[in-house]
């Protein structure tokens, strides 16, 4: 074996040394291996011969130019994709090996020959390609990428200024309650900025007595993972008083943990207040504000069931003006208001603050005294009571006196449920009333 065909197949590259009449001189193990046929049996023979058909006619040309003109070429893999039919060592037959072919003229033994050198380039264009295809989806990826950018720009932009124009506060707050964003319409129902109270938990701003409550209402809405919603009395910095409706859910992060709340805060002062005014309305006088005679009921079952528990006295008072149309006939029906209105904060004054009064009818007062059941401390209040209503009344341009008829009924002695009492004192009161006729005749007495 010659020293060039020792070296020859040493390498790792395919060579084939062509004389000068393009015939084969050097063909080494590397190509052996991947043309299936042996040095001997292709020594002499041209390319086409020793390959036959299937060879690229551009290596038949580069091959001449080499030994005419000695013009160096090479056959890349990108313009010519198998110039040589060579197939991987032990591969199949159809896969054919792509290849780079570097065309040399040289010159030996002072003829010029021409030196081919094949390189297996499969694995680079695989890798090529998978390096094209990684690139083409890393830029399919920055496109979304970019266009999502720009949609959650838009997105974010709409959000702000939706949140500008929200009639509702917004806000957002972590588990602590610390806000981390408030809208234009929070900082003007809370009267602070927003750099004033950020990062701060909007609690610590009601009012002390009701901090631990809402804190504990928000703790738990933390940690059941639910709404939070609390009707929150505030004081804000320039004095003004307002009731705020605060609700917020759970927002959640990737991993589906509460990350913190987004919510609204909504002044209801106004509501709030109509709702007061109407149930205040609906539970009392409007001339006298002293309780209605339906909610005078509602409370006098209340007591009577208590007070059947624990086994209590209850006591219950009638009360009606001597003679009161008199007083509208005399002097106008405003100046029987300011009687009825005078009567009503006196008997209020004379009693205890758990004991109710209510304005029973037109001129016809009811008491109600929990507890109370023995004669002796009922007279005295009676006489209290009395004393009271008969004192003179100003009407701005002179004085009016009245008197009362005062009936009376207990539980249990005189019976145990509402009507029972109610009709046992009423008749207690026309009997008082028919006493008091008799002893003073039919006059009120008038100032
Ligand atoms: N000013 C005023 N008068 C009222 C009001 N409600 C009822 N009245 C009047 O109260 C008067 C009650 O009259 P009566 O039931 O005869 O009572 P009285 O004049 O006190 O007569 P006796 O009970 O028999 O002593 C009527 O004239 C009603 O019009 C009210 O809200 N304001």
């Amino acid at each position: 074996m010659s020293c060039g065909s020792l070296l020859g197949d040493s390498v790792d590259i395919g060579l084939i040394l062509l004389d000068s009449s393009g015939n084969i001189r050097l063909w080494n193990r590397w190509i052996e291996q991947r043309a299936e046929l042996t040095a001997a049996q292709a020594s002499g023979l041209t390319l086409a011969r020793a390959f036959g058909d299937h060879i690229d006619p551009r290596v038949v040309l580069v091959v001449r130019e080499a030994l005419d003109f000695g013009w160096s070429a090479r056959l890349s893999h990108a313009l010519h994709p198998m110039p040589l039919p060579l197939f991987p060592p032990g591969g199949e037959r159809n896969e054919r090996m792509k290849q780079s072919i570097d065309v040399t003229p040289v010159d030996a033994d002072g003829t010029r020959c021409c030196l081919l050198q094949i390189r297996d380039v499969t694995e680079t264009v695989r890798r090529e390609a998978l390096l094209k295809q990684q690139a083409r989806q890393l830029r399919n990826d920055l496109q979304s990428l970019s266009r999502a950018q720009v949609e959650l720009q838009r997105s974010e932009m709409r959000f702000r200024e939706l949140a500008r124009q929200a009639p509702a506060g917004l806000f957002e707050a972590d588990s602590q309650a610390c806000c981390t964003f408030l809208n234009e319409r929070c900082e003007q129902i809370l009267g602070h900025s927003r750099d004033c109270i950020a990062r701060m938990p909007w609690v610590d701003l009601l009012p002390i007595d009701d901090q631990a409550r809402v804190r504990s209402s928000w703790r738990l809405a933390v940690e059941s993972a639910t709404r939070f919603a609390e009707e929150v009395r505030y004081a804000r910095p320039d004095g003004k008083y307002l009731w705020m409706r605060v609700e917020a859910g759970p927002l959640r992060d990737e991993n589906e943990r509460i990350s913190g709340f987004i919510g609204t805060m909504v002044d209801v002062t106004e509501f709030h207040e109509r709702a007061s005014r109407n149930e205040f309305r609906a539970n009392h006088d409007g001339l006298t504000s002293l309780l209605n005679r339906d909610r005078f009921e509602r409370h006098l079952r209340a007591a009577l069931s208590g007070a059947r528990e624990v086994k209590d006295r209850v006591a219950l008072l009638f009360i009606d003006l001597d003679h009161f149309k008199q007083i509208n006939d005399t002097h106008g029906h405003q100046a029987g208001d300011i009687v009825l209105k005078a009567i009503a904060a006196r008997v209020r004054r004379v009693l205890r603050s758990e004991d109710m009064v209510a304005r029973y009818g037109g001129d016809e007062f009811a008491v109600l005294l929990n507890g109370m059941g023995d004669e002796p401390a009922l007279r005295a209040i009676v006489i209290k009571i009395t004393h009271a209503v008969a004192l003179p009344i100003n009407l701005g341009h002179c004085h009016v006196r009245i008197g009362c008829s005062i009936g009376m009924a207990v539980y249990p002695d005189n019976g145990d449920d509402p009507a029972s009492l109610l009709t046992h004192a009423d008749k207690a009161m026309y009997a008082a009333k028919r006493r008091r006729c008799e002893m003073t005749g039919t006059s009120t007495t008038l100032a």
